[in-house]
């Protein structure tokens, strides 16, 4: 089985991802990675070099073409759900789990990572949180979309099992 992570940015999917690929025994594929690797550049230097119109072509194209072994634990990027037919097309090919978060708690650990997120402009504080706030009202529709949802509070993965319906 595929198992499709998503959420908006900071929620965990890659952290808890590659935990779940771990105990399982799957492979973990984090598509944000896979995009890195194959246009030779960050995503933050792909933004700045090509705009956001072209990432969201060459996410979706990696989402698509990416050759899945058969058991198999992917970490989407976080707006992926959100362009083209993304979100039916892994629905159709697998599994999607949503980790939901707040957006007090996404601001938090945004505000704390090292990774840059294009998306974010350097936003901090109150605008970081605001940001956030309408941002996931835009997405949340598509994120809804997924057969699974999990409360990416206090996260185990025997919290995400238990939200797959898999006995761990
Ligand atoms: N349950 C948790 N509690 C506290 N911090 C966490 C938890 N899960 C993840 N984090 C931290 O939150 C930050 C974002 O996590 P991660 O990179 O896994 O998110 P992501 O959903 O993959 O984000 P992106 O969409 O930008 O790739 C990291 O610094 C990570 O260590
Ligand atoms: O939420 C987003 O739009 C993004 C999230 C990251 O995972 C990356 O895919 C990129 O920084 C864009
Ligand atoms: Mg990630």
């Amino acid at each position: 089985m595929k198992y499709f992570i998503v959420g908006f940015m900071g929620c965990g999917k890659t952290t808890w991802s590659r935990k779940l690929a771990a105990k399982w025994g799957y492979e973990f594929i984090d598509l944000d990675h896979v995009l890195e690797a194959k246009a030779g550049m960050s995503i933050a230097e792909y933004f700045s070099s090509f705009g956001e119109d072209a990432f969201r072509q060459l996410e979706s194209q990696v989402l698509k073409e990416t050759e899945y072994a058969e058991n198999t634990v992917v970490s989407t990027g976080g707006g992926l759900p959100c362009f083209f037919d993304n979100m039916d097309w892994m629905n159709a090919n697998g599994k999607t789990l949503y980790i939901k978060l707040s957006p007090k708690t996404l601001a938090g650990r945004l505000e704390n990572s090292k990774t840059v997120r294009p998306v974010l402009q350097g936003k901090k504080g109150d605008e970081l949180v605001e940001f956030i706030t309408g941002k996931l009202a835009e997405r949340e529709s598509f994120y809804l979309k997924a057969s699974n949802i999990v409360e990416g509070i206090d996260m185990s993965v025997e919290k995400l099992e238990e939200a797959l319906g898999v006995s761990g």
